[in-house]
C-alpha cells in the first residue's frame, strides 16, 4: 500500500473497523429485543405475583407500540433521523430505551407496591378522554396499578426501540453500502433473533433465582442490558464521527426528509401490498411471541424442576444456550466466508447440536427452553435465505410459502397440541416441530420482505418508506396482543369466574387456559398474508415489480 492509499483510507475502508461497528449496533439491537419479551416468558408470573389477568397483561405488552401509532412517534423518528442523523438518533434512541425501560422495571418491584404512586395508579388513569370512546386505550377501569405503570414505560421504550431499528439499518447502509450490505444486515437480524431465544431462556432464570419469585430482577436484567446498548452507542457516536471528519461530508445532508415524499410512497399499489402483508404476518408473529410460553404452559404437562440450587435447576438450560451460541456461529461463518462446502459442513454441525439443544430441552422440559427454539432456526437460516434472494430471487413465492407455514403451525398449535396433553412425550415433540416450522416460516417472510423494499420506491425515500412500513405494523403489534389477552379472558369464562371466587389458586388459573380461540385468530390473520402473498406475485408478474428476479444479477 502506497503512503496516497494509506491517508485515503477511512475507518470504513478497514473491514475490521466495519465489523466492529456492526457489531456495536447489532448487539444494541440484541439487547432491545431481549427487553421487548422480558416479560413473555413470565406471563404465569406477572398473574400469581402482581394480578396481571390476560387482558392486563395483553393491554401492556400492546402499549409498547402505542405513542409510535397513534401520536405519530414513528413519522417523528424518521424526521429527527433525516434532520439529524444517525449517531445523533442512535444515542436519543438508546437513552428513550433506557428511560422507559427503567420505569417499567420500577412499576413491577416490591417497591411500587403499596407506594403512594401505586395509590395513584389504581385510581387514575382509567378513563382517557377521546382514546376511550374509540375502544382504543392503553388503560383501563380495573387495570392493576403496576400494570398502567409499566405499560407507561413500555410505551416510552417502544418509540426508543422502533427508533433504534430505522436508525441501525440506516447506519448499516451508510458504513456497508457497495460492500457486504446483505451480509450485514442479515447478521444484524440474526444477532436480534438470538435477543429472543436469549430472553426466553434467562428470563425465568432471573425470575425464579434461589427459588423466590421475583419478576423484577427479569426486567432488572433487561435494563442492565440497555444500559450497554447506550454504551454501545455511545461508541458508535464517536467512530461515526471520525468517519464524517475523514470523509468530510456532512451527515445525512443529501436524503433529507419531505412531507411529499409520503404522499409519494402512499400512492404505491405495490407499497401497500408489501405494508399490509407485512402487518398482517407479524401480527401473527410478535403478539404470539408473548403469549407462546404460557400456551405450552397450558397445553403441555412439564416435570417439577428442582429450585433448590442454582446448577440443579439451570445447567442443561446454560448448556443448552452454549449450543445456541454454537449455531448461530455455525450460520454466521458459512456465509462470511462464502463457501458452498464450508456452508453445508457448518449447517449439518448446527443441525446436529439443534438436535442435542432439543433433546436437552425435552429432558429439561420447560415451557420456555421448548420455545427458545423458535428464534434459533431463525438465527440459522435468515442470512442463508437473504443470500438466495439476493442472488437467485422468488421473494413473492418465499412470502407465500411463509405465510402458509404460519397457518399451518397456528392450526397445529390450537387443533393438534390439545389432542397430546396427556402424552408427555407425543406433545414435547409435535411442539418442537411446530416451533421450528413456525421458525422457518420466520426466517422465509423477513428475509424476502424487507429487501422487496427498495424494488417498490425510489432509493432516495426508502427512509421514509421503511419508517411508514413500521408503522402500518405498530398498528398490528398494538392491536393483537391486547386483543389475544382480551379473547383469553372472554373464551375462558369458567377459568376467570373460579379464579375470582377462589375455586382455584392464580398459579393454576395462569397456567390453564384454552388458547383455541386466539390461535385461531392469528391462524386468520396468516390466511389473509397468504392471500395478499398471491395478489402481490400476479400484481408483480403483470407490472413487473421484479421481485421475484434476484438482487445480483451476474
Ligand atoms: N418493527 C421492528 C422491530 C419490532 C419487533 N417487535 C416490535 N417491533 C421490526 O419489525 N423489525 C424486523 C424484524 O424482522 O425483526
Amino acid at each position: 500500500m502506497t503512503t496516497t492509499d494509506k491517508i485515503h483510507q477511512t475507518l470504513r475502508d478497514s473491514a475490521g473497523m466495519r465489523w466492529l461497528v456492526l457489531l456495536l449496533l447489532a448487539f444494541a439491537m440484541f439487547c432491545s429485543y431481549i427487553f421487548m419479551d422480558i416479560l413473555s416468558p413470565i406471563k404465569d408470573l406477572m398473574q400469581s405475583t402482581r394480578g396481571w389477568d390476560s387482558t392486563a397483561f395483553g393491554t401492556m405488552q400492546g402499549s409498547e407500540t402505542f405513542l409510535n401509532v397513534f401520536v405519530f412517534f414513528l413519522i417523528f423518528a424518521g424526521i429527527i433521523l433525516d434532520k439529524m442523523g444517525v449517531r445523533f438518533t442512535a444515542i436519543l434512541s438508546g437513552a428513550v430505551m433506557l428511560v422507559g425501560a427503567t420505569i417499567n422495571w420500577y412499576a413491577v418491584t416490591d417497591a411500587f407496591q403499596g407506594s403512594g404512586l401505586q395509590t395513584w395508579f389504581t385510581n387514575n388513569l382509567n378513563y382517557i378522554p377521546g382514546f376511550d370512546e374509540l375502544g382504543i386505550s392503553p388503560f383501563y377501569r380495573g387495570m392493576p396499578a403496576s400494570a398502567k405503570f409499566a405499560a407507561i414505560g413500555f410505551m416510552i421504550f417502544g418509540c426508543g426501540v422502533e427508533m433504534a431499528g430505522i436508525t441501525v439499518s440506516r447506519g448499516i447502509v451508510k458504513w456497508f453500502k457497495g460492500r457486504e450490505m446483505a451480509l450485514a444486515m442479515g447478521s444484524e437480524m440474526a444477532l436480534a433473533r438470538l435477543g429472543v431465544a436469549t430472553c426466553m431462556i434467562f428470563s425465568p432464570v432471573f425470575a425464579k433465582l434461589g427459588g423466590v419469585i421475583d419478576v423484577s430482577r427479569s426486567v432488572a436484567f433487561g435494563v442492565v442490558l440497555l444500559l450497554i446498548a447506550l454504551i454501545m452507542f455511545i461508541v458508535y457516536f464517536f467512530m461515526d464521527k471520525k468517519l464524517d471528519e475523514q470523509t468530510g461530508e456532512a451527515e445525512e445532508k443529501d436524503d433529507p426528509f419531505k412531507i411529499s415524499d409520503l404522499g409519494t410512497i402512499l400512492s404505491s399499489g405495490g407499497f401497500w401490498l408489501v405494508a399490509l402483508l407485512c402487518v398482517l404476518y407479524y401480527s401473527a408473529i410478535f403478539p404470539f411471541q408473548k403469549y407462546a410460553v404460557n400456551m405450552l404452559q397450558c397445553n403441555l404437562v412439564f416435570k417439577e424442576v428442582p429450585t433448590d440450587s442454582f446448577w440443579a435447576t439451570n445447567t442443561v438450560t446454560i448448556l443448552q444456550y452454549c449450543i445456541m451460541l454454537v449455531v448461530a456461529g455455525a450460520s454466521f461463518a458459512s456465509n462470511f466466508m462464502k463457501k458452498a462446502s464450508m456452508k453445508y459442513g457448518l449447517l449439518t454441525l448446527a443441525g446436529v447440536l439443534l438436535t442435542v439443544f432439543c433433546y436437552m430441552g425435552y429432558m429439561r422440559q420447560s415451557a420456555e427452553t421448548v420455545f427458545a427454539v423458535f428464534p434459533l432456526l431463525a438465527v440459522g437460516i435468515t442470512p442463508i435465505l437473504g443470500n438466495y434472494v439476493d442472488h437467485k430471487g422468488k421473494a413473492a413465492s418465499m412470502l407465500m410459502i411463509g405465510s402458509m407455514l404460519l397457518v399451518l403451525c397456528h392450526l397445529t398449535f390450537a387443533f393438534v397440541l390439545p389432542e397430546f396433553r396427556d402424552n408427555a412425550v407425543g406433545g414435547v415433540v409435535i411442539a418442537y416441530l411446530t416451533i421450528l416450522v413456525l421458525g422457518a416460516s420466520f426466517s422465509l417472510v423477513p428475509a424476502s420482505l424487507w429487501p422487496s423494499v427498495p424494488k417498490l420506491v425510489d432509493a432516495k425515500i426508502i427512509g421514509s418508506a421503511y419508517a411508514l412500513i413500521f408503522w402500518v405494523q405498530n398498528i398490528g403489534l398494538w392491536l393483537f396482543p391486547l386483543l389475544i389477552g382480551k379473547v383469553l379472558d372472554k373464551t375462558n369464562t369458567q377459568l376467570v369466574a373460579d379464579l375470582k371466587n377462589g375455586v382455584i389458586t392464580p398459579e393454576e388459573a395462569a397456567v390453564s387456559y384454552d388458547y383455541t380461540a386466539p390461535l385461531v385468530m392469528l391462524a386468520c390473520l396468516g390466511v389473509a398474508a397468504l392471500v395478499l402473498g398471491f395478489i402481490l406475485k400476479v400484481v408483480d408478474k403483470k407490472k413487473g415489480l421484479g421481485l421475484e428476479e434476484p438482487n445480483i444479477k451476474a
